[in-house]
């Protein structure tokens, strides 16, 4: 420790005293405790608070920008924060939230400091600002999920998230990061891709003569990944034999060789991606539920594009500097950068990168991207971008009230549909669903239960 940083503020007048002792015992562990100015960008903020505990949760969203910086939360010895309330906050944005105890509590604090610190200069590096490009508050407590699993533990990771979030970029960045001294090499299979008569030899490696065409033998992906990172992509595709004998290797550290009775070891980090949601797979007796358990030790979530629009005229740009890479940056016209903005992307970065690349051979001298390097069918119609969301919401609404729906039954369907699309997003993680849609776990649940009750 040593390096950390913070700030600290008192929630009412009332606290200012307790804050100035959370101070002083901060500053005995090591922490530098900066002046008071809430402008400080990535220093840590430690909110105190006492008996008072009115309007905490609005300061709590307004010091963290709902989760952008990191905001710890000292509670004073009597102040009567419910476990209900400590959820409620983490929500609204906090990191943590600690009940003062004195020197006891400042060194926990200063370890959360000082964790939080390597994080976030980590997440800032270029090893992670230039590969994964996105600075929107969503975007960046991904990365720093990333980051601390990557950089903090050899634990499996399963990446889930629509097509095109970046599932591949996150698994190189973890193997990247990883901290083990002698770590070897990435090994990349995609389970589309394995044909089912070869499969096994893909993965364990076979014997020469093990079948027609074996003429050498060959080590598979669970030797090649040896001391390394195993990369599984579309891991929901993986057929069920396949599933039985890859559970092994990753419980025992064992597998053989197809054509041979052998026993072999390996060791390897298994990172999986998929985006089917593997819950409802289990659930369907279509993936194994033990393998599930092994493979999702820690699970990183990713965004939609629509979820983060924020990131993306920084990923356009970034696009764009790889395909002129060498010549002037362009600025872009408001014209386009709206266009961009309203846009919808189904494909998610990918097919941002796509249009990023017919717009780049399109654009010529050194003027800025203009309306005219847009494809003619991106282009929006009557000066209205096309299938702008809020239109189709628009439209789903008036068919709705053409059907003859109220408005009670407009808005239980809407909220219905909503929490279905959340769950199929965040793989059927409630508490993920909850948190995309602003709500609590149990808020989600009490509508899931009373939906099901059609009540
Ligand atoms: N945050 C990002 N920054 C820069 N490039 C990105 C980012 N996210 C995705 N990309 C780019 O978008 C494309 C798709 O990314 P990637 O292959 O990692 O997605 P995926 O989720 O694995 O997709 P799929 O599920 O279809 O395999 C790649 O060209 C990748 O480089």
């Amino acid at each position: 420790m040593g390096d950390s940083q913070a700030w600290i503020r008192g929630l009412t007048p009332a606290c200012e005293s307790l804050a100035d002792d959370v101070a002083a015992a901060l500053r005995q562990t090591d922490v530098t405790v900066l002046p008071r100015a809430p402008d400080i960008d990535h220093v840590p903020r430690v909110l105190v608070c006492g008996a008072d505990s009115g309007g905490l949760g609005a300061v709590v969203r307004d010091l963290s920008e709902g989760g952008r910086h990191r905001l710890l939360v000292v509670a004073g010895a009597t102040t009567a924060i419910s476990p209900g309330s400590t959820w409620r906050l983490l929500q609204q944005g906090a990191s943590d939230v600690l009940v003062w105890d004195g020197q006891p509590t400042a060194r926990v604090a200063a370890a959360r400091l000082d964790r939080w610190r390597v994080i976030d200069e980590l997440v800032d590096s270029a090893q992670v600002r230039d590969r994964l490009i996105g600075r929107s508050p969503c975007w960046r407590a991904v990365l720093r999920r990333v980051v601390e699993v990557a950089r903090f533990s050899t634990s499996f990771v399963l990446v889930t998230g629509a097509s095109g979030t970046g599932k591949e970029l996150v698994a190189n960045l973890i193997h990247q990061l990883d901290p083990r001294p002698d770590k070897r090499d990435l090994v990349v299979l995609d389970c589309t891709t394995v044909v089912p008569t070869l499969s096994g030899s893909e993965f364990f490696g076979h014997e020469r003569g093990a079948f027609t065409g074996a003429v050498a033998p060959r080590d598979g992906a669970v030797a090649l990944a040896d001391g390394g990172t195993l990369f599984l992509d579309e891991v929901g595709e993986l057929p069920a034999s396949l599933q039985a004998e890859l559970l092994r290797v990753v419980q025992e550290g064992a597998y053989k060789r197809v054509g041979s009775n052998v026993w072999r070891r390996t060791r390897f980090r298994l990172v999986c991606a998929t985006n089917r949601d593997l819950v409802a797979e289990q659930q369907a007796g279509r993936f194994r539920s033990d393998l599930y358990y092994r493979i999702s030790a820690a699970t990183v979530w990713l965004p939609t594009l629509a979820q983060r629009p924020d990131d993306v005229l920084p990923l356009f740009r970034h696009f764009l500097r790889e395909f002129r890479a060498g010549e002037p940056e362009p600025q872009i016209t408001p014209e386009v950068a709206e266009v961009l903005r309203a846009r919808q992307y189904p494909g998610n970065v990918r097919d941002l990168r796509q249009l990023a690349l017919q717009v780049a051979f399109r654009h010529v001298g050194d003027g800025p991207i203009t309306p005219g390097d847009l494809p003619e069918e991106e282009r929006p119609v009557d000066g209205r971008a096309p299938a702008d969301p809020g239109e189709l919401l628009d439209e789903a609404v008036r068919r709705t009230v053409a059907a003859g729906l109220g408005l009670r039954e407009i808005r239980d369907a809407a909220a219905e549909s909503a929490i279905r699309a959340a769950l199929t997003q965040t793989g059927g993680r409630v508490a993920l669903a909850a948190r995309l849609l602003g709500v609590t776990d149990r808020a989600l649940q009490l509508r899931r239960s009373r939906a099901a009750g059609g009540t």
